[in-house]
């Protein structure tokens, strides 16, 4: 027995979903009785693509205020949204995952309404259920990192400077100014990143082009996500090179870009208040049942 199947053995008889935005994609395991917890072998055999379900990372439907480390949101949000990378490790956000967390809590009757908030580890998200089905996530305040040096990234023999942006998650953004470039990138292999004092505990690396004229605030990007790999999408990573994107453009205070990504396309604005928002499309694709024998 691989040890991925021990992992899943232990979850025997549990109910699990499958969802996605813009082809970033989860498996959702709701646990509002706290009976799961997960360990990271348990996230691994769940993400693995040959010998578990498949999914760029995993995401717990926790009660909040049965969740420690947030219990303080537990007066805005009621559920939780236990995000784990597809290695096991977990992240202080995610973006797509926050649309898709929200998307299985209406569809499965655990929120009403269309406005409503999850709990993160990066702190409480407000949430807006769009008319046309999208779900837009207040991402809140981006920041860049405390130490003021240009970060540098590098694939192979090739070196970038970089914009260093939190959601609050970890990100560098590297513009580069042919799409030809952007397309030749081998990123089957993680981009180093430095200085690293700026990153101790990894980041997520996105590349950019613009695509056509400035003013038409739109922009393609690839990213190689921490703790996962190259993905079809990462909203995070969408709000961080709007923020990237704005400050090269010299872009007014409240501005939206559409982000082009390997998935999809989603919209990042920047409200007056500096809150920056994603908006996207998300889904449930499947239901599924951890069992060793049909
Ligand atoms: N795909 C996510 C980002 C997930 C977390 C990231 N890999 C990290 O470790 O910071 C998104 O849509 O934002």
């Amino acid at each position: 027995m691989t040890s991925h199947a021990a992992a899943l053995g232990e979850l025997e008889g549990l109910a699990v979903l499958k969802g996605h935005g813009t082809g970033n994609d989860f498996v959702l395991v709701p646990d509002a009785d706290g009976a799961h917890p997960l360990t990271p072998a348990q996230v691994r055999a769940l993400a693995d693509r040959r010998f578990g379900l498949g999914a760029d990372g995993v995401l717990r439907v926790a009660r909040t205020k049965d969740s420690p480390e947030v219990a303080d949101q537990a007066a805005d949000a009621e559920w939780f949204m236990d995000y784990r990378n597809g290695d096991g490790t977990t992240a202080e956000m995610c973006g797509n995952g926050a649309r898709v967390f929200a998307r299985y809590l209406v569809d499965s009757g655990l929120e009403s309404g269309t406005s409503f908030s999850i709990a993160t580890r990066g702190g409480a998200r407000a949430v807006r259920i769009e008319g046309d089905g999208d779900v837009t996530i207040d991402m809140g305040v981006a920041t860049g990192p405390l130490l003021r040096a240009m970060p540098v990234v590098s694939v192979g023999p090739e070196s970038w400077n970089a914009t260093a942006v939190n959601v609050p998650n970890p990100h560098a953004v590297v513009f580069l100014e042919e799409p030809d470039d952007l397309d030749a990138l081998d990123l089957t292999q993680p981009p180093q990143a430095g200085p690293p004092a700026m990153f101790p505990d990894g980041v997520n690396v996105e590349f950019v082009v613009r695509v056509g004229a400035p003013d038409e605030r739109h922009v393609r990007m690839r990213v190689h996500e921490r703790g996962v790999g190259e993905t079809l999408s990462c909203g995070t990573g969408a709000c961080a090179v709007m923020v990237a994107a704005a400050g090269r453009d010299q872009a007014p205070a409240e501005v939206a870009y559409t982000v082009d990504v390997p998935g999809g396309t989603v919209v990042v604005t920047r409200r007056a208040d500096e809150h920056i928002e994603l908006r996207g499309p998300a889904e449930i694709v499947a239901i599924a049942t951890i069992t060793s024998a049909p």
